[in-house]
């Protein structure tokens, strides 16, 4: 993969001089131009993407189309679809767009075409699903399986949260899905209460399977389940792991025939497309699960085959470059105009930040830009009372992703047109503002006395100006699903690429877990702790003393 500095294209530099050129740009005076939202727009099937609220025009654009050339954007894509070893660090490639490949048409891996495991593991989750969802798949006492708990952490939760979350609608009303990802025993101890041994199965969900929060988790729940099975054997009719280590789940006692793998090329924040996903396609039932990897594969092909000039995620991973590297921005919002999306920002919190949190580029040089946003979020309208003040009148930048479905799966009364006209009027709100000149006018409108008045309406101009993406899709789906994560996944593969760093490790993860596992051991008994600084010396002998008293 190419590494060239973004910083030292001429690109680049262009963009420098436009940001000055144009530093007093409004948005809203863009829309003197009535095409605007028609050549500032794309759709996808059933989602149309709107980025015509942004502060660029024709001349920034074409420049951030450059700044794609000049970094090899082209080539990196089809370095990451044609299996090249594009994760540097791990020397491995990036091949979650093969796990969503519905053709099966060869994917070539060091000469390999790794489509016939991907497939024969797609075979054994479809079996493995169906069982559970026709109630074939028999616990120790011969009752069918009711309860799914899947222990996992980071990718190998996330994902399966969100999109179970996200597709409750199409949940088998017949199963209950938990999630047990944090090492906190409340996590794992407020789960079993709610579910009867006989009737639960186990995901012990990890591609390591060496994560301290998951190993400690999976062992909680298999101690929890022999004390009521009493009977090893058991075991295999209610634990199954989805793994790249075999070795670790025989030595863990999961018989490898109740094993879904995966692959090192499969990174963990990008694996829900895998074996990983197993709790969604059994939530939802695998007709379904195939739904979700096929909108993805059509967001593939968008990406994979579109002009920049056209190209979805390209463009929103180009827009957020200018709001990144030239307006300033160091954070992004997802806000999703629908509760059962409540957990997409958080998903792509890990998506975003573990792939582009980074400061060393390729050439192992510290960067001279910005790099990955911090993502954050929650469903809209909650949002708007919770932090939409700073959003609105706070001193940060902060580009907004508005995300609605046009159609609900809950149509009470009015309800679906007043969150929507919310999504509608935010973006239009945060691009115009209200000038002294509005508030004053109102509050005259209204009667207040000058004093008030004068008082009063700084506070309650808005300068406007702040840019968002608006995405509407006819209605969220596992197709639509697919697509949309996609879409993410890939903007975000861009913005690595152009800000030269490697989007697929996660070495930023290691340090800290290295320490806690030194730091354990000092827990325990009562003697002083003195082997660190004294602010963590302090800690733990207090943490000591308190459980004394
Ligand atoms: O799936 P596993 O191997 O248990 O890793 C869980 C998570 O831990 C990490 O922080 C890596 O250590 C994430 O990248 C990963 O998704």
């Amino acid at each position: 993969m190419n590494s060239i500095n973004p910083s030292q294209t001429q690109a680049w530099q262009r963009l420098g001089t436009l940001a000055e050129k144009y530093n007093h740009l409004e948005i809203k005076d863009l829309f003197k131009e009535r095409e605007r939202f028609e050549r500032y727009s794309l759709e996808l099937e059933d989602i149309l993407v709107d980025f015509s609220k942004n502060r660029v025009n024709d001349e920034i654009l074409h420049a951030l189309r450059d700044l794609a050339e000049e970094t090899k954007l082209h080539s990196a894509i089809e370095a990451m679809f044609t299996g090249k070893h594009i994760n540097g660090t791990e020397n491995r490639a990036v091949l979650h767009t093969a796990l969503r490949n519905p053709s099966k048409q060869s994917v070539y891996l060091d000469g390999e075409d790794v489509m016939p495991e991907v497939t024969a593991v797609l075979a054994k989750m479809k079996s493995f699903a169906d069982q559970i969802n026709e109630g074939k798949w028999l616990g120790y006492t011969g009752k069918p399986i009711k309860s799914l708990i899947n222990i996992g952490i980071g990718g190998s939760d996330l994902g399966p949260v969100m999109v179970t979350e996200a597709l409750k609608p199409y949940q088998n009303p017949n199963l209950d899905v938990f999630f047990v990802s944090n090492v906190d025993g409340t996590h794992i101890a407020e789960t079993l209460k709610k579910v009867d041994p006989e009737t639960t199965l186990f995901f012990i969900a990890s591609k390591t399977f060496t994560t301290q929060e998951t190993m400690t988790n999976a062992h909680t729940a298999r101690n929890w389940f022999l004390e009521n099975a009493k009977d090893e054997k058991a075991v295999a009719k209610h634990f199954v792991a989805l793994s790249t280590n075999a070795k670790a789940v025989e030595a863990f006692g999961i018989d490898t025939q109740n094993m879904f793998e995966f692959w090192d090329w499969v990174g963990g924040r990008y694996s829900l497309w895998s074996a990983i996903g197993l709790s969604i396609a059994c939530a939802i039932g695998f007709s379904n699960f195939e739904k979700l990897l096929a909108g993805a594969h059509s967001m593939d092909e968008h990406f994979r085959h579109s002009q920049f000039n056209r190209n979805i995620p390209v463009l929103l991973a180009l827009i957020g470059i200018w709001n990144t590297n030239f307006l300033g921005a160091t954070t992004e919002a997802i806000l999703p105009y629908d509760q059962y999306l409540h957990r997409f920002a958080a998903y792509f919190q890990q998506g975003n930040m573990e792939s582009n949190g980074k400061y060393v580029t390729r050439n192992g040089e510290k960067v001279n830009y910005t790099t990955g946003p911090v993502i954050w979020g929650e469903p809209g309208t909650n949002g708007q009372h919770a932090f939409y003040q700073l959003i609105h009148q706070g001193t940060h930048l902060i580009p907004c992703d508005f995300i609605a479905p046009a159609i609900s799966h809950n149509p009470i009364g009015d309800h679906h047109q007043k969150l929507l006209s919310n999504f509608f009027a935010q973006t239009e709100a945060l691009m115009n503002g209200k000038s002294l000149e509005q508030v004053k006018a109102e509050m005259n409108k209204a009667g207040k006395s000058v004093e008030e008045i004068d008082k009063i309406a700084p506070h309650r101009v808005f300068e406007g100006n702040r840019p968002t993406n608006s995405i509407l899709v006819k209605k969220i789906t596992p197709y639509t699903l697919g697509q949309l994560i996609a879409m993410y996944e890939h903007k975000i593969f861009v913005q690595g690429v152009i800000w030269n760093i490697y989007s697929f490790d996660q070495w930023g993860v290691e340090l800290g877990k290295v320490l806690a596992n030194g730091i354990l051991p000092e827990l325990a008994g009562e003697e002083e702790v003195n082997s660190h600084d004294s602010s963590t010396n302090g800690l733990i002998n207090a943490y000591k003393k308190m459980r004394k008293a």
